[in-house]
């Protein structure tokens, strides 16, 4: 497993190793033991997979507030997104920074998000799964969201996404209270 850190610390890309043969490839996409191994350890309680039809479906920003706050561990079962995580921790250095990874079948990549950062993605192919790893259960009353333009993320679209109507009605970060608090 190939681990790399990207400009937010704690927000890092793996990518597990992929043994092929002539029937394909097989690869362990989530390893405890390896995950704790390398600092990594989350106790993950949900499996989420989503589908969107369309190239250009945006899902985001979205955050579940503390007690229940996620970290989440994503990656791609079918076509191409570009997933972002936005640093919302009050008094955190890098507060309102964002990053964004292309996650693809073909690349394998998979984004850890660790609580206390907004997360979204935009698909960049028709039909894409995304199927992503949270450490905390779907809490509807904790769910919040964040207008997904208000960021200043380069989504890389050339054309309106396709939100759902919650997305469309969310407010901007300047207007939302984060419930979170940097702890250094
Ligand atoms: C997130 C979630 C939704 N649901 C239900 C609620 C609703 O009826 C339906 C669709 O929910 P949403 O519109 O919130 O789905 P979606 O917009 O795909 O929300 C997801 O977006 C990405 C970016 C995330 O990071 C996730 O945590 C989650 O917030 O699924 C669950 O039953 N369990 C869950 O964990």
């Amino acid at each position: 497993m190939q681990i790399q850190e990207t400009a937010l610390p704690g927000v890092v890309i793996l990518t597990p190793a992929r043994f092929g043969d002539a029937r394909g490839f097989f690869s362990e996409s989530w390893n405890a033991r390896r995950m704790a191994e390398a600092g990594l350890a989350h106790d993950f309680v949900q499996d989420n997979h989503s589908l969107s039809q369309a190239a250009g479906t945006l899902r985001g920003l979205h955050y579940q507030a503390p007690p229940h706050a996620q970290a989440k561990l994503v990656r791609c079962g079918r076509g191409v997104l570009f997933d972002v995580a936005v640093d919302i921790r009050r008094g955190s250095p890098t507060y309102g920074q964002w990053v964004g990874v292309e996650l693809s079948f073909d690349n394998g990549r998979q984004l850890l998000i660790p609580e206390g950062f907004l997360h979204g993605f935009v698909t960049r192919a028709p039909m894409t799964e995304v199927i992503y790893k949270c450490s905390d259960h779907y809490a509807p009353e904790s769910d919040g969201a964040v207008a997904w333009d208000s960021c200043g993320i380069d989504w890389g679209l050339n054309a309106p996404p396709v939100l759902s109507d919650k997305d469309a009605a969310a407010p901007a970060l300047a207007d939302v209270q984060s419930p979170f608090v940097w702890e250094g």
